[in-house]
């Protein structure tokens, strides 16, 4: 037997790299939109994800027209007021002056939603933990984020927003959960760091605080294990 080490050096590099260098893109969209082909390949990126029982869950609504983003940006809007309303001080300017969606600036969204009662999969792996099929549409959510950083496309994740809204907004039906609302857009370029690192509203934490290796009577305060 030999090891699979079918990726060479370039390959892997490239992969470390999509997944170090993908962004939560809010601003900078091109009004060019992304041609059909390029939206398929992210959509069959997303659709290659991993799922509980093969259950694939996931189902994808293309949102391109103006009128329906609007829509949708007056539900973040209405949300996004709350939001600032539950901070205060210092904070609460903070949170004004932060960027946190592009749903009129990106050409395409896309909601990602979850069937959570297919029976595709037969249960499997969800009897325990039914939630395993909301996980699952969230790796289809990471699968289509690291194939657009390579692809140079911006995707931006909105979750300020009021699920029921969005749900009659684009006849989402009751049985179906709303997972990730998303801006996609070509860029030219992706910031080095998250936005709210250099919003100064907080900053990435080292992996080694919140990694336990073989101890299992760690720390589990606030900000890490120790
Ligand atoms: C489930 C979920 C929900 C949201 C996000 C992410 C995830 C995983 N993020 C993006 C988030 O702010 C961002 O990922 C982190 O700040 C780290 O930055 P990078 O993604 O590394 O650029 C996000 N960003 C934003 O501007 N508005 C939002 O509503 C949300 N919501």
């Amino acid at each position: 037997m030999t090891r699979a080490e079918d990726f060479d050096e370039n390959e892997r590099r490239a992969v470390y790299r999509a997944i170090r260098e993908r962004r939560d893109v809010r601003r900078g969209f091109l009004p060019e939109p992304i041609p059909d082909e390029l939206l398929h390949r992210l959509l069959e990126a997303a659709h290659n994800a991993p799922s509980v029982g093969l259950m694939q869950p996931w189902r994808f609504i293309v949102v391109r027209d103006l009128a329906v983003r609007r829509k949708v940006h007056e539900i973040f809007l209405k949300a996004n007021e709350q939001a600032l309303a539950s901070y205060e001080g210092e904070q609460q300017q903070n949170y004004a002056g932060i960027k946190l969606e592009g749903i009129l600036e990106a050409p395409q969204n896309l909601c990602i939603v979850c069937d959570s009662q297919s029976s595709q999969g037969h249960q499997l792996g969800r009897r325990t933990m039914p939630e395993t099929a909301i996980y699952s549409a969230v790796c289809a959510v990471q699968n289509l984020w690291l194939a657009a950083r390579a692809e140079g496309v911006g995707v931006g994740w909105v979750s300020i927003l009021e699920p029921g809204l969005l749900r009659s907004t684009l006849r989402i039906p009751d049985q179906i959960t709303p997972v990730a609302y998303l801006c996609l857009g070509y860029v030219n370029a992706f910031s080095k760091e998250p936005d709210l690192e250099r919003a100064g509203w907080e900053k990435r934490t080292p992996l080694k605080s919140v990694l336990s290796l073989d101890q299992y009577d760690s720390d589990w305060s606030e900000g890490g294990l120790a």
